[in-house]
């Protein structure tokens, strides 16, 4: 591992996977050498579309042992906090859009046991997660708005993987940097050359034809893309 640098992680996004076997594709994922796997949570209200709930979660912990990136995108997560650590999540990201609330989830999410993370939608400015900073295992900066895969990267949003990555070196802190929303091998190396360390991808890879192919082309243009 080079110095000073987060150790990067590959996430697939269960969201593009054929949900018709979503059991065989997670164990797609895993032999690809993917590091995680990421669960998009939607509740059809914070966001316009619907996903998939504890239920499912439940039935493909089973299968792997990929870690579990679980993205709340609720507008009432504290419901679902308890049901999605039960169901096997590692971790669980909850919105700083949810204002007032966000506090109270860190501590709700901590006391589960599991791995907070804290995401950060495209309009919203970079100064909203900084009091969370040292509290936080990751935070996942949205390059599409949320709610359906698919979607253009927002290259407006690298200034604040920028930002986020001056104050882990300043602080000295660990979080983990994470980009999410058309993420494909030329968008994660211009996130990470930014100090990205952590890459969902949907489309790009549950698309592809190989999932192993384009998992470790995307490493390897992210490991040169690094510094
Ligand atoms: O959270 C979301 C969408 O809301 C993302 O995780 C997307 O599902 C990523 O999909 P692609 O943009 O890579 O297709």
């Amino acid at each position: 591992m080079k110095s000073n640098i987060a150790e990067m992680m590959i996430a697939p996004s269960l969201l593009a996977s054929n949900q018709s076997c979503f059991g065989q594709e997670v164990e797609r994922a895993e032999r690809s050498g993917a590091d995680w796997l990421h669960l998009d949570i939607m509740d059809g209200h914070f966001v316009p579309n619907l996903s998939f709930g504890p239920q499912v979660v439940k039935a493909i912990r089973p299968l792997t042992n990929l870690f579990f990136d679980a993205h709340l995108m609720c507008s009432q997560p504290e419901l679902l906090l308890e049901p999605f650590a039960k169901a096997g999540a590692d971790e669980i990201i909850v919105h700083v859009e949810l204002g007032e609330q966000v506090q109270c989830l860190i501590h709700k999410i901590k006391s589960l046991g599991k791995k907070v993370g804290l995401a950060i939608n495209p309009p919203t400015a970079i100064a909203a997660v900084q009091p969370f900073i040292e509290q936080i295992d990751l935070l996942l900066v949205m390059t599409v708005n949320p709610g359906f895969g698919g979607q253009e990267f927002i290259s407006e949003c690298l200034p604040k993987i920028q930002q986020a990555q001056a104050w882990r070196r300043e602080k000295a802190l660990s979080y983990r940097i994470s980009v999410d929303g058309g993420i494909n091998d030329q968008t994660a190396a211009e996130c990470a050359h930014v100090g990205a360390d952590t890459f969902v991808a949907g489309t790009s890879l549950f698309g592809a034809p190989s999932l192993k192919t384009v998992v470790q082309k995307m490493r390897q243009i992210v490991n040169e893309n690094q510094h």
